[in-house]
């Protein structure tokens, strides 16, 4: 799973060229499915900004007229649209090359991510399987949580479908990246735009595995204990915002 899982989707939008303009430019749909919430608006900001999108639709259960009119006043070629409850969800999804979902119920102090699983597993399976209806090819990126139990229910909904591509379906760990390659510079005291750490596993606690011997630059600096304690707050690094919100979400702008 962790090839698909450390992709962003910018990386992903280079990639995909799905059909052309009579510009000739590429044009790319993206939809965001719960694009009013804490992750959704910065990201809807983000793929506003990202000049390889040609459309942006953002869909979410409330919310969303007012998110798309103020993203859609930015000065970037995106052409975006607001999509607003069940009714609207398909026409939402119709045509995407790419679905971002960070849609569902964000932890609380004292929740464990799969704490979330009842109730984020049943909104994940009714947005996948319109997914399979609407856009059965579009590139799949889960954010909602568990993301370690999520993305094996959107297989199993793509595959009951018969539109299940492995290289099209993505959990998104990028922030388990994103810390690692912060903690690793500032404890090795290296340049943060200088490093890499690759990160295997899933996304939720120990299954969250940086390898912090093959990042680079190297460096001797760091004892077993200072590899320890990286480890230790990588793998905790959802729970440390957690807790600094106190009650008021999790990650959502190191997320976007
Ligand atoms: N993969 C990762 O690295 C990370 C994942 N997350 C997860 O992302 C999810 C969202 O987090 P936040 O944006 O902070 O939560 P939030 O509560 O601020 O926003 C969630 C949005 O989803 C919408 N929503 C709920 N049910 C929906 C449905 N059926 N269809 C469409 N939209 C629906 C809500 O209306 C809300 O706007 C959570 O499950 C959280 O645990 C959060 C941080 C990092
Ligand atoms: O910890 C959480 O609940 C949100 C998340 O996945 C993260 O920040 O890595």
């Amino acid at each position: 799973m962790r090839p698909s899982l450390m992709r962003s989707a910018s990386q992903l939008l280079r990639r995909r060229r799905s059909y052309s303009s009579a510009s000739g430019q590429p044009e790319r749909k993206v939809a965001i499915l719960g694009a009013a919430g804490g992750i959704g608006q910065p990201l809807s900001l983000l793929m506003k900004l990202n000049p390889l999108v040609s459309s942006l639709s953002l869909y979410d259960i409330a919310g969303t007229p007012g998110v798309a009119a103020d993203v859609s006043h930015i000065n970037s070629p995106a052409l975006v649209k607001g999509f607003v409850g069940e009714d609207q969800l398909g026409e939402a999804l119709e045509g995407s090359d790419i679905v971002i979902i960070p849609a569902g119920v964000p932890r609380k102090p004292g929740m464990t991510r799969d704490d979330l699983f009842n109730i984020n597993a049943g909104i994940v399976k009714n947005l996948c399987t319109a997914i399979a209806k609407y856009c059965p090819n579009a590139l799949v990126n889960m954010i909602s949580n568990p993301v370690n139990s999520t993305v094996p229910i959107a297989a199993e909904i793509f595959k009951k479908a018969g539109t299940y591509d492995e290289k099209r379906l993505f959990g998104v760990t990028t922030l388990d990246v994103v810390r690692a390659k912060t903690f690793y510079a500032g404890k090795a005291n290296v340049h943060v735009t200088d490093v890499n750490v690759p990160v295997v596993g899933g996304h939720a606690g120990i299954t969250i595995l940086p390898l912090f011997s093959q990042a680079t630059p190297s460096t001797n600096a760091l004892s077993d204990e200072d590899i320890k304690a990286l480890t230790k707050r990588t793998q905790d690094g959802g729970t440390e915002v957690v807790e600094a919100k106190a009650g008021k979400g999790s990650a959502t702008l190191s997320m976007a």
